[in-house]
């Protein structure tokens, strides 16, 4: 008789173990490759940024003092003293009752402290200028260290480099960067009756749909995706994918077999790796409950659910920030790959104590812009629920369902 299952863990504490794989190694990288890679270093600003007093208009270059009450039925009246080159500070102090042209970018000549938009502003003749509006001291100007101070300590270690700080790196001077290498994430799907996409069909056989949704998701999370192929229900032949698949990759997911039939090799699988441990068979969540972890040396093995929505809920719930986590990024499993939006639930759920559901839910905006969610609910082997779903409503494990009406968190899916 088959084993039914062993060590079921609730999310928190599969999140735990997870959360004990060492990271990616660090390796130097082009900035201009690192985008969405987590940073290994902290990276300290040599600079002020910017580094002078900066116009952020074209325009004049005055002491405000000298437009204060100035309007358009009461101008005010300076001499043009000089035009500031873009490239080329001035270093010829601006006089009282003074102004200087500048363009956007350029640096304020001393004693200038704001700067007067063009379109409020009349040429009188080439020297005197008709200014049209009061000023305020700084008015359109970017203070000097007003992005960064020099010294300034500007990332940590295990951010994420979005395109913000791509760019942010890039003006402090920064062209290679230290982050954690990509992951590479294996996935074996394993049974009988999966064939693949190009196969024509029968009754008894199903496309092999999972290995492509994972991969497509562990993109997502900033991984690569290496599909291992198709495996037969058949523990040599899933031992010897699986070998192979921990040679290359720094993480193996085998999609099915992780039940308790009698066709189910995935645990055996991963117990016959020499020195491996079973971490985790079955977590005490809804879809998902038939999920495995392993620990082959300092790699993960994962075992996912068959059934198609089972196997994306999983994944989107526990691999991707899983994968962001071996990826170097700072608390990937409290923030996840997205951030989740608040609605409000249409209908009552029902829940089992004990057991964390994620419920596939749709989101429809009202007339008065407020987010309801509705469950879809139906069976996890069908692809139905998750292409109707835009996200999942999390019930934790010592609560018995959601009423109508109340106020819950959606994680998008992906
Ligand atoms: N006695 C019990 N039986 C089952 C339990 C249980 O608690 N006790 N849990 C059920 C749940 S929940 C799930 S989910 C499934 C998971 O089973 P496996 O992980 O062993 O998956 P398979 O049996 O291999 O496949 C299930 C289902 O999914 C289809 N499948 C598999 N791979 C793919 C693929 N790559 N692409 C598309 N579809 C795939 C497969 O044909 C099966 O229909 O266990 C229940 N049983
Ligand atoms: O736990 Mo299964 O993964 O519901 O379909």
């Amino acid at each position: 008789m088959k084993e039914s299952f062993f060590q079921v863990v609730s999310v928190a504490e599969f999140t735990k173990l997870l959360a004990t794989f060492p990271k990616a190694p660090v390796q130097e990288r082009e900035l201009s490759a690192a985008f969405g890679m987590s940073l290994a270093e902290t990276i300290t600003s040599r600079d002020d940024l910017p580094q002078a007093h900066r116009s952020s208009v074209d325009g004049y270059a005055v002491r405000a003092a000298d437009t204060f009450g100035a309007s358009e039925s009461n101008p005010a009246y300076l001499d043009l003293a000089f035009a500031v080159e873009i490239q080329n500070p001035s270093d010829i102090s601006l006089e009282p009752g003074h102004c200087a042209k500048i363009t956007t970018g350029g640096c304020l000549p001393p004693e200038a402290d704001a700067v007067v938009m063009v379109e409020q502003t009349q040429e009188l003749g080439s020297d005197t200028i008709e200014i049209r509006k009061s000023l305020s001291p700084w008015d359109n100007v970017m203070l000097r260290g007003e992005d960064v101070q020099a010294g300034e300590n500007v990332l940590a270690p295990g951010t994420r480099l979005d395109g913000a700080r791509i760019g942010l790196l890039a003006a402090l001077g920064y062209s290679r960067v230290l982050v954690h290498r990509h992951v590479t994430l294996g996935i074996i799907s394993t049974g009988d009756e999966v064939v693949g996409i190009d196969e024509p069909v029968r009754p008894g056989l199903v496309r092999d749909v999972n290995s492509h949704t994972l991969s497509a998701l562990a993109v997502a999370a900033g991984a690569k995706a290496l599909r291992l192929g198709l495996v037969e229900d058949n523990l040599e032949a899933l031992t010897a994918a699986l070998k192979r698949g921990l040679e290359d990759c720094d993480v193996v997911i085998i999609s099915g077999g992780s039940s308790v039939g009698t066709r189910d090799h995935t645990l055996e699988a991963m117990q016959s790796i020499p020195g491996s441990r079973i971490l985790a068979h079955g977590i005490a969540m809804s879809p998902g409950k038939p999920t495995i972890l392993a620990a082959a040396a300092d790699k993960a093995v994962l075992g996912l659910p068959g059934q198609v929505a089972s196997a994306q809920v999983v994944m989107q719930v526990l691999v991707m920030p899983f994968l962001a986590h071996l990826g170097g990024h700072e608390r990937p499993f409290a923030i996840g790959p997205t951030a989740s939006v608040p609605a409000k639930l249409n209908r009552n759920v029902a829940s089992r104590q004990g057991r964390t559901d994620f419920i596939r839910v749709s989101l429809e905006q009202d007339a008065q812009n407020q987010l309801w969610a509705t469950p879809v609910l139906g069976k996890s082997g069908l692809l139905k629920t998750l292409l109707q779903a835009h996200g999942l409503m999390e019930i934790p494990e010592n609560q018995e369902g959601m009423t109508a009406g109340s106020q819950v968190m959606i994680r998008p899916l992906i």
